[in-house]
């Protein structure tokens, strides 16, 4: 059996627990128990803060995990990245009051900066020769300026709006960060057997993300034409319609270029267009 540790709670948890559900993990009862083995599958979730992750990880207390890179890289922890997930997407920027005119990374010089992250912030102020004192706190970091413990600020910022309801503005993105499926170097065979089957389900889902089932009906004169226009993974279904001079057009659409070529479709002629979700896609 292949152990997953997985956030218990928080930021990671709905997402890590709807994409286990999307790959058809399906698990028992929950009720807060801290393991909990799937029903369908040799798999059992480990759940933990995700500080802990990482170690868990490396040292083989679990075999795979999904955390956020910031957690990993600021744990510096020796594990693998198997995957990037592409979820809880994120960035670990410095801040600082937005009264204040920022003149560049040397405003850092000398002050006092507020983080959970100071691994990774103490790599960036030694790239950036910045001489600056790192005070770790474990949450509630944009706080920290507005009562006179921080002069600045190194933590997580997505839409921004937790920096300017505490009158600061980011000033340096240092990272990017999305949710990895991290794992052990030293798996079993039979682990790692596992673990392909997993990702198998993982990969069938993530190419299915951001993709469309499209149909629509197709003036047949004008086949051709709009054929031309859909990438498709192979060449379109076409199927006759019991209508005269008409057909069915059925293939599988980016989410990115969709509506540009919808229109194009509508402007060749087609008609009834209905786009379905896909759950899955094999390829
Ligand atoms: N606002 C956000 N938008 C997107 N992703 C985020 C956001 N905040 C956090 N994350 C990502 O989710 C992860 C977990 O965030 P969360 O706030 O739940 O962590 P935590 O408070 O450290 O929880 P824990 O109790 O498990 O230690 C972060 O490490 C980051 O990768
Ligand atoms: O830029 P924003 O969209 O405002 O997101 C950033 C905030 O989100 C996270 O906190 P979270 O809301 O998860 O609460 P926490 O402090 O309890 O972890 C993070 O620690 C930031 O404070
Ligand atoms: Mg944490």
């Amino acid at each position: 059996m292949l152990r997953i540790a997985v956030q218990a709670k928080g930021r990671l948890y709905d997402e890590t627990m709807s994409f286990l559900g999307e790959s058809d993990i399906k698990l028992s009862a929950m009720k807060r128990s801290l393991l909990v083995q799937s029903s369908n599958f040799p798999l059992e979730v480990l759940f933990l803060r995700d500080d802990d992750i990482p170690q868990s990880v490396a040292t083989g207390v679990a075999d795979i995990g999904i955390v956020g890179e910031n957690e990993f890289v600021e744990k510096n922890e020796d594990a693998e990245i198997i995957k990037r997930l592409g979820f809880s997407k994120c960035r670990l920027s410095l801040a600082m009051p937005k009264d204040i005119e920022y003149p560049g990374v040397k405003w850092f010089h000398g002050k006092k900066i507020a983080t959970s992250y100071p691994g990774i912030l103490s790599g960036f102020l030694k790239e950036n020769g910045v001489n600056a004192e790192i005070h770790v706190i474990t949450g509630s970091v944009e706080v920290a300026p507005g009562i006179g413990l921080a002069d600045a600020i190194f933590d997580i910022v997505s839409s921004g709006s937790t920096l300017v309801s505490n009158r600061l503005k980011e000033v340096e993105v240092v990272m990017k960060s999305e949710a990895l499926l991290i794992g052990n170097k030293n798996m079993s065979e039979e682990k790692q057997e596992i673990l392909r089957e997993l990702l198998f389900r993982m990969d069938a889902v993530k190419t299915a993300e951001d993709k469309k089932y499209v149909l629509m009906n197709a003036p047949k004169e004008k086949l051709d034409e709009i054929v031309s226009v859909l990438p498709g993974m192979k060449s379109p279904t076409v199927m006759p319609l019991a209508q005269e001079g008409w057909c069915s057009v059925h293939t599988v659409l980016d989410e990115k270029c969709f509506w540009e070529i919808i229109g194009k479709l509508k402007a060749l002629g087609a008609e009834g267009i209905l786009v379905l979700p896909i759950e899955k896609m094999i390829i």
